[in-house]
């Protein structure tokens, strides 16, 4: 299994959905919860349900032993048991224009846009020792992104090792 991670915003949901049009099994992480009954209270800083990550990871089990790559699409998808994480980042003036179209409050987009500006979802999945690759979903569209993850799938991940994207130029303008 292989995680797709990143800042709300960043585009999982989309490059998800152009990996599903690829014949890629990709499981939407909100889904699978409310499937498995695992969404447990709402965490609405971070848009998402604190969950077990010990019940999630057993029902996950199901995707391990599937033929093929299945993918998991959250931002909480890096705190499970995977063979990869593709952790997506994104220029964090676009990043606040995405989730401001998305209805966010001023705070909301501010508190994601520094959690974008500071790594926060790339130190968490460096923590374990799973191969991590890093992409920046800035421009190119969902495609391009998913031409870039398929790359990735067939062994040229070094392309796309971590610690090449940094944001910490606008540190001031988002603290
Ligand atoms: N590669 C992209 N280029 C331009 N806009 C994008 C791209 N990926 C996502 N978006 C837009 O950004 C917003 C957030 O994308 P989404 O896939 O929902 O992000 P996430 O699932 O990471 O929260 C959506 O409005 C989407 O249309």
């Amino acid at each position: 299994m292989i995680a797709i991670t990143g800042t709300p915003g960043v585009g999982k949901t989309s490059v998800s959905a152009e990996l599903r049009s690829r014949g890629y099994k990709v499981v939407d992480m909100n889904d699978h919860l409310r499937k498995h009954g695992l969404l447990g209270e709402r965490d609405e800083g971070r848009d998402t349900y604190n969950v077990d990550m010990e019940a999630l990871n057993d029902s996950l089990e199901e995707y391990r032993e599937e033929e093929g790559f299945v993918f998991l699409d959250s931002h909480l998808a890096h705190e499970c048991d995977c063979s990869r994480i593709l952790v997506l980042r994104c220029d964090p003036h676009i990043l606040a224009k995405r989730l401001e179209a998305r209805g966010y409050s001023p705070e909301k987009v501010r508190e994601n846009v520094q959690a974008e500006v500071l790594d926060v979802i790339l130190c968490e999945a460096t923590d374990s020792d799973i191969p991590v690759n890093e992409i920046d979903c800035s421009r190119g569209t969902a495609s391009e992104v998913a031409d870039i993850i398929e790359r990735i799938i067939k062994g040229k991940a070094d392309i796309y090792r971590p610690g090449n994207i940094d944001w910490s130029g606008e540190m001031e303008e988002w603290f």
